[in-house]
């Protein structure tokens, strides 16, 4: 039996006539699988969708949020109240050697709906050239507005991520849906739907070869490779990269939406990797939980995952610009993460831990293991969040350089860890 919840907000429905006035008022309702529904009013495109309700603290950047190819799939709830107040950029830079041809994090809307408490239909910001509603409109992707969102991110804190349903126009006036008539992402492979299809090189005159494999990569990972020199061949997520790894000095693993175990045949594949190729690798998000899989780590579902530009991260090893013992703010975006065992895969260590759930935010090599293999479960090239890790980019291209000079018969200094200059911070498995 679920508990039905039914939530009006008369207040600030009137604050939706305020800011939204120019907004067809169509009725919407958001329900929840749960039992729980809310009714406000629609912007955006007049249209229902289903998907994984998921909230995010951060407080700006939406548009760099809801164009993140990670949201694939799910109806954003937005903490922050008033959404939309600096409108919308236009999307497009030329697409040429060196950009991706956007200037949010990829070409379109991502996510299946937002939810906020109060849209803002009059923006204003120098580089805007609409608004969120019609932001929205045009990419076909349903927006409610004068709903709870405090109420909404309370429930989805205790009960977890939620999948839910954004009912707009007449539907929104139906019975919410029975529990099994949700449509439940996770069971899709979302990677195979947003990761290239071809291979493509930016930068091809970089001094050092990247290859990238694509499980959704937001813009600014390929800008900050692209942006520190690096030649940046972006492949499919599931491409045989062990026939061409010996053309690149190192290898990168976006971010990407969904389950990572849709991706377990490309953890396979880096398993070869690791065993046979001793080159650097650098993980970020899915690449990390990627990277984790090959290590023989587990990836798990989190109750409610972590969304929002304010993590901190503690460091529990030095290397490259991270110092062991310095709390990190990042941006985040995720619903799995590794589990933290003891002890590690032999060869492995914990590189970060969540300071607020102590949940595993990045894994390293060894010293000892002769290999240099980082992941990271936070998004160090932010967009939208704060730069204090923007600095692993440098230090993984760094690494790339120092391997290529050295097989090339150079003397070099290598810029992250060697054994004795890496100090650790201790923790115990139970934090788990
Ligand atoms: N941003 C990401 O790459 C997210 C990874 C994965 N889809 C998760 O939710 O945990």
């Amino acid at each position: 039996m679920f508990l039905r919840t039914v939530t009006r907000l008369p207040l600030l429905s009137r604050n939706f006539a305020t800011h939204a006035g120019s907004v067809a008022a169509l009725p919407a309702a958001m329900h929840l699988k749960t039992g729980q529904s809310f009714f406000g009013r629609s912007f955006g495109a007049p249209r229902s969708v289903f998907g994984e309700t998921v909230f995010s603290t951060s407080i700006t950047s939406y548009t760099e949020s809801m164009t993140d190819p990670s949201y694939r799939g799910q109806i954003l709830v937005f903490t922050t109240p008033l959404i939309g107040n600096y409108g919308v950029p236009k999307n497009t830079a030329p697409f040429d050697s060196q950009d991706v041809g956007v200037i949010l994090e990829s070409k379109g809307i991502q996510c299946s709906g937002v939810v906020v408490c109060d849209v803002a239909e009059k923006f204003s910001h120098y580089s805007a050239v609409e608004s969120l509603s019609s932001w929205c409109q045009r990419h076909d992707v349903p927006g409610i507005t004068g709903v709870d969102t405090r109420a909404i991110t309370r429930l989805l804190r205790d009960q977890g991520t939620t999948l839910g349903r954004l009912a707009i126009g007449p539907d929104a006036e139906l019975p919410a849906p029975q529990p099994e008539e949700y449509w439940d992402p996770s069971v899709e492979n979302l990677v195979a739907q947003i990761s290239a299809t071809e291979p493509y090189t930016l930068n091809p005159g970089g001094d050092v070869k990247i290859a990238v494999l694509d499980f959704g990569a937001k813009a600014n990972i390929l800008r900050a490779l692209v942006r520190r020199g690096a030649s940046v061949t972006v492949l499919p997520w599931n491409f045989e990269f062990n026939t061409i790894r010996d053309q690149y000095d190192g290898l990168f693993l976006t971010n990407g939406p969904g389950d990572p175990q849709h991706c377990m045949e490309a953890a396979l594949k880096l398993r070869t990797t690791l065993e046979q190729w001793n080159k650097p690798i650098f993980g970020i998000c899915m690449g990390h939980q990627v990277i984790g899989m090959a290590a023989g780590l587990d990836a798990y579902r989190m109750t409610f995952g972590n969304r929002g530009h304010n993590q901190p991260v503690l460091a529990l090893a030095s290397a490259g610009s991270i110092r062991a013992g310095r709390v990190y703010v990042t941006s985040q975006n995720h619903q799995y993460a590794l589990k933290l065992q003891d002890p590690f895969p032999q060869g492995w260590e914990p590189f970060f831990i969540n300071c607020n759930d102590s949940s595993v935010e990045g894994i390293k090599s060894t010293a000892e293991s002769g290999k240099k293999v980082w992941g990271v479960q936070f998004h160090p090239e932010s967009a939208g969040g704060p730069l204090d890790t923007i600095e692993m980019f440098t230090d993984f291209l760094q690494e790339c350089r120092a391997h290529k000079a050295e097989a090339a018969g150079e003397k070099v200094s290598h810029t992250m860890e060697t054994a004795k200059a890496a100090p650790r911070v201790a923790v115990s498995s139970a934090s788990a």
